[in-house]
């Protein structure tokens, strides 16, 4: 399709005005469930595009720390109020642009505006303690002040709920920000910063810089003028994004990958244990980090669970997530189209046993799409590749396992460390699960994704640089603190 025929033109936003890159180059967004949909165009921006955002935060950056945080808080409800305005447009052109059906695109929006009502909240709440001193005539204290500028590099997968659990903290607590979006998600992120924009922030704090990852990304981590990163996105991009940034001493922060295990065991509710590994596994097509892959069953329950979770899932429709009744939309993208079909296909060669999907769809209406079915593969060993890295994709191995304490030395067997869940009814398994499994967000009797904006968010091992996002635990990376002592 050519550029010129593909629709409304979307534009950078730098220092409150939407401005084309300088060199003029745009790129098509498409439809992941039909590529003859162009969703709109957008700017393939560079260093110098990235230069004028960061100066442009640079000059806001006084004014807007020395407002109130109540009044920043005020800034952020009016986004949410336009965010909530817009919803069904923007929810719309998500699920055209990265393919997640529109009751999940909805669902995100909404807790986008929610996201943005709590920590609007946030710039009314305590930044520091008292604390005695050796000096009985002294007054010491700690504050917070934010880093300065804060470039947000954000995925595709949440590209409404991402930017905001970023953004909205940064700013409420008084820092400016450069925001790079996906490329694949341009569009998307084009009418969140519409919705800040109609809420008034004063021009500068937030500028938005649309391009490719590896032309706008290294750009910003490496700008002097950029005081903190905060990422999410792939292990590889993420660490390369961490070492740039210590050796300028920029502060970073990085939410990475997940391989995330579900244990079941033999007491387990057997029905809620297939809901919760389909929920958590298949829905936004396995695209979460929190996503659950690896499924390990009791064999004394490994048949019975099997057999329902083949039932249940023969009853998921995919298509175009816009479409009525459709459960499951396309992969986001057709690289991560192929990711996922290599990583069958890589799982059919090292002997597991593909007993459901995982085929595209080759003719009909589908055909024209990044569609693949749901796959579900049996006898799985934990050596394999599908039991070892990151698909991304709707992709469940099931492995057997002889106790608890089997499933959880191969659960904890991986280097990454995001989200797990059990399914069980004994309070001594729950304890054990809570107390011995490496990952930062534990899940009894629920599905492995889905976080709530009020609770610390982030993993250990490699799924993360050990900080933790949303709730109160974001005021952690986007303030620094002082130590005040004050003696008259
Ligand atoms: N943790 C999560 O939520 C996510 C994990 N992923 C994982 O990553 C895999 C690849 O997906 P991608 O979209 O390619 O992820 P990615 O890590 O390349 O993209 C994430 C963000 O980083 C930017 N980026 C890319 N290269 C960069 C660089 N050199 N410097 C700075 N920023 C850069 C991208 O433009 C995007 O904004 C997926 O298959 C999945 O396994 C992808 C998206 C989200
Ligand atoms: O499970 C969720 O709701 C959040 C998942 C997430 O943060 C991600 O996939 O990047």
């Amino acid at each position: 399709m050519s550029v010129q025929a593909a629709g409304v033109m979307y534009r950078n936003y730098i220092n409150g005005q939407w401005v084309p890159a300088a060199s003029g180059d745009m790129e098509v967004s498409v439809n992941p469930a039909n590529r003859s949909d162009a969703i709109g165009r957008y700017p393939l921006s560079d260093a110098g595009d990235v230069d004028r955002a960061v100066q442009a935060a640079a000059a806001a950056r006084r004014d807007w720390r020395k407002q109130t945080g109540a009044a920043r808080g005020e800034c952020l409800r009016k986004a949410a109020d336009a965010l909530e305005r817009r919803l069904e447009e923007v929810a719309r052109t998500m699920t055209r642009e990265m393919g997640k059906t529109l009751p999940e695109a909805k669902g995100e929006t909404a807790r986008g505006v929610a996201l943005l009502r709590y920590y609007a909240g946030e710039g009314m709440r305590k930044v520091g303690d008292v604390i005695p001193s050796t000096d009985s005539a002294a007054l010491m204290y700690t504050t917070r002040v934010p880093l300065g500028v804060v470039g947000v590099i954000t995925p595709w997968n949440f590209p409404v709920a991402i930017p905001i659990w970023k953004m909205a903290p940064a700013l409420v607590y008084g820092n400016t920000v450069v925001l790079k979006p996906a490329e694949e998600t341009s569009v998307t992120a084009a009418l969140v910063v519409e919705c800040f924009e109609e809420a008034g922030f004063p021009a500068g704090v937030i500028n938005l810089i649309i391009g490719k990852g590896d032309v706008v990304g290294p750009a910003l981590v490496d700008h002097p003028g950029v005081q903190g990163i905060t990422f999410t996105g792939s292990n590889a991009v993420g660490k390369q994004i961490g070492q740039q940034a210590l050796a300028r001493g920029a502060k970073y922060q990085l939410e990475m990958g997940g391989k995330n295990p579900v244990i079941v065991l033999p007491d387990a509710d057997l029905k809620l244990a297939v809901e919760a590994t389909i929920s958590g596994g298949l829905r936004s097509t396995g695209q979460k980090c929190t996503a659950t892959s690896r499924v390990f069953v009791h064999r004394d329950v490994y048949a019975a669970f099997r057999e329902l979770l083949l039932e249940e899932t023969k009853k998921l429709t995919l298509g175009d997530g816009l479409e009525d009744g459709v459960w499951m939309g396309p992969c986001a993208s057709g690289k991560q189209l192929e990711k996922v079909v290599s990583a069958i296909a890589r799982g059919v060669e090292e002997g597991a046993e593909l007993i459901y999907g995982g085929k595209r769809p080759g003719d009909g209406p589908l055909a024209d799409g990044y569609y693949v079915e749901p796959a579900i593969f049996d006898r799985v060993k934990p050596e394999m590749t599908i039991a070892r890295e990151e698909i991304f994709g709707p992709v469940l191995a099931l492995i057997a396992c002889d106790d608890l304490q089997d499933a959880l030395a191969m659960a904890n067997d991986s280097e990454l460390g995001l989200s797990a869940a059990i399914f069980t009814k004994d309070i001594g398994s729950m304890l054990s699960f809570i107390d011995d499994i490496e990952v930062g967000l534990v899940r009894i009797n629920a599905e492995t994704a889905g976080v709530e904006l009020q609770a610390p968010f982030g993993g250990m091992k490699q799924s993360s640089s050990h900080s933790r996002e949303q709730g109160q635990a974001a005021i952690e990376f986007f303030t620094s603190v002082k130590t005040v002592f004050v003696k008259a």
